[in-house]
């Protein structure tokens, strides 16, 4: 890829997204109002896209990859001749909307700005934009230079040609977009993420299981077949005839089960016993370096599926 891309926020997701572009042979601008944000940003780069070549996961030299990435302090200059705007910054409606104000005017008319957001509609932060048509959510999964999913959410607003040349440049950068037909709040994946959490807090809450033993069920459970297989796949397989045998096997015990499910309030008391609980398994002190064993686990992962996917071939 000869793109140009900027990169808006560098922090946790923004400078992960910067090692997709680079990795993929761009240019990246990485933008911060934080010095710190900036300053610290250039060694904690090195140390992800060196574990990814440890992995055989980057081809290049580290050194290579990391000199495509060049943090700049100007959001102006940022914005320069960039093909797409990955916006990064906190995780408020204020916050985007502001941040896609400055970036509407001061990008490429035929610039793709695309927010980073895990809830906000598009059409929450861009309704007043001259530029509105080239706005849109292009949602990662953390960390996704070994998750590739990326959720892109367009407003009513937004251009067919806006949303294909951002499909078409997420797909070269090595992601996996999928597209929202209509927006929802969250998407798709934290929807779906947030009902497994909210069954979690439940069943915890009720006293039905540990916080250990609910993270088995994903974890030595549901997460294995779904690490190559969705929700839909899998249950196709669980019946012999396949999903609709399936669901006129188990669907009216789901309907039922489903009728006595509730929302969860994540009150402070209950979030604070959960906690309790993960500090006794981890203090927090040891959260960073857990996140790094996170992604080693993944980058094997992701090295043993390519690898299975080559051989298959
Ligand atoms: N952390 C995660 O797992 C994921 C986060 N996201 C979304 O990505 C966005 C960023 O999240 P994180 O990287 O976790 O947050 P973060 O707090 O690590 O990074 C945000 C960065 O934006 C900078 N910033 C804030 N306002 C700015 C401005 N006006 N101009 C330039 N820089 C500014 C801050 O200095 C900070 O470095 C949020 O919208 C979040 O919902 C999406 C997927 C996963
Ligand atoms: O889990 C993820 O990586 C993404 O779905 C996110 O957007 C955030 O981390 C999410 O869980 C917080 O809302």
């Amino acid at each position: 890829m000869q793109d140009r891309i900027a990169i808006v926020g560098a922090g946790l997701i923004g400078r992960a997204w910067a090692i997709v572009f680079a990795r993929a042979g761009c240019q990246v601008r990485l933008h911060d109002a934080d010095p710190h944000a900036l300053a610290d940003c250039q060694r904690l780069l090195l140390e992800n896209i060196g574990d990814l070549a440890g992995h055989g996961l980057i081809t290049e030299a580290p050194a290579a990859v990391l000199a495509r990435i060049k943090p700049t302090a100007n959001l102006a200059e940022t914005l320069e001749d960039a093909a797409l705007v990955q916006e990064n910054v906190r995780e408020t409606l204020e916050a985007k909307r502001a941040i896609f104000a400055e970036m509407d005017a001061l990008s490429a008319p035929d610039a793709i700005l695309a927010s980073s957001t895990s809830w906000l509609m598009a059409s929450e932060f861009s309704e007043g934009l001259p530029g509105r048509h080239r706005v849109m959510v292009g949602h990662p999964v953390n960390p996704p230079y070994l998750i590739p999913l990326v959720e892109v959410a367009p407003a009513p607003w937004t251009s067919d040609a806006a949303v294909q040349r951002a499909h078409a440049l997420y797909r070269q950068a090595g992601q996996s977009p999928v597209l929202l037909r209509k927006e929802i709040t969250g998407f798709l994946l934290n929807r779906i993420q947030g009902a497994v959490l909210n069954e979690a807090l439940n069943l915890y809450a009720g006293g039905y299981a540990s916080v250990q033993d609910l993270d088995k069920v994903l974890k030595d459970g549901l997460g294995l077949r779904w690490s190559f297989m969705g929700p839909f796949e899998t249950i196709d397989l669980n019946a012999p005839a396949g999903l609709l045998d399936y669901a006129r096997r188990y669907g009216p015990t789901y309907r039922d089960v489903a009728r006595g499910q509730q929302p969860n309030d994540w009150d402070d008391a209950l979030v604070a016993r959960i906690d309790a609980e993960r500090r006794e398994a981890l203090p927090a002190t040891e959260l960073a370096a857990r996140a790094r064993w996170r992604d080693n686990r993944l980058m094997a992962l992701v090295a043993h599926q390519r690898t299975q996917a080559r051989d298959a071939d």
